[in-house]
């Protein structure tokens, strides 16, 4: 009888997507590093290419963690303002709406950052384990918005008056808000989402909103699963 095929972990399925985005940077490129422990394996890839191949690259992170994980895994890192033209930017999601490859980030509380390096690449690619993609965005997850911690209150009652349910994000370990790398706070909110862009815009124009966690763009999603290949989904 054929033995039955172990399930995969979902690290091995980030993995399996993480090996497959760094095969996507060239010699010579500029890429945008993401956050998130699927974006970290991604930076560990990439940190062995560099060494293995003696590939001239740059790295653009976008967070404080994947700074100090890329110039631990030997990534030549610039910043935004020297790097000129991002080529590539790999990045994770917390959802991913399969028909219109809208996207929810920010569950690291870094989607500010992570928006202006990835919208900015000639390529966005967003690499997710199975679990993520989704039929319909924000069912299941909240949308993150980081927020000018003075502006706090005033943004809570917008989000009230719009019938919504916003809650400020907590740390596990330290009291009071969990504070952004911008010094901001994060205020998650479930709101139903039709268009993404619409909603993108919406959220954005509340006066002290400095940047929320919706993606109404991406260029090519990599989806890890069981089967050997890696899915990738383009619009
Ligand atoms: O948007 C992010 C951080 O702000 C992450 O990319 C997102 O939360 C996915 O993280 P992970 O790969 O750990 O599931």
């Amino acid at each position: 009888m054929a033995k039955k095929k172990s399930a995969e972990t979902q690290d091995d399925l980030k993995l399996k997507v993480a090996q497959e985005a760094s095969k996507l940077v060239k010699d010579e490129m500029v890429i945008g590093l993401g956050s998130g422990s699927t974006a970290n394996m991604f930076i560990k890839e990439l940190g062995k290419r560099i060494v293995d191949e003696e590939l001239y690259i740059y790295g653009v992170p976008t967070s404080f963690d994947a700074k100090m994980l890329a110039s631990q895994c030997g990534i030549p890192l610039v910043s935004l303002d020297q790097a000129g033209q991002i080529d590539l930017a790999v990045d994770g999601a917390d959802e991913v709406e399969e028909g219109s490859l809208s996207l929810i980030k920010g569950g690291g509380g870094c989607h500010t950052m992570e928006k202006v390096i990835d919208y900015s690449a000639k390529e966005f690619v967003v690499l997710v384990d199975e679990s993520k993609v989704v039929a319909s965005l924000g069912e299941n997850t909240p949308v993150p918005l980081e927020v000018l911690p003075f502006a706090y209150s005033t943004v809570l009652n917008t989000l009230l008056e719009m019938n919504t349910a916003p809650s400020i994000r907590v740390s596990g370990g330290k009291m009071g808000p969990v504070i952004t790398d911008n010094g901001n706070m994060i205020i998650d909110v479930f709101t139903k989402i039709d268009e993404a862009d619409v909603k993108e815009k919406e959220l954005n124009n509340i006066v002290g909103v400095v940047e929320n966690g919706i993606f109404s763009k991406c260029d090519k999603v990599l989806v890890g699963n069981d089967s050997k290949k890696v899915k990738v989904l383009k619009k």
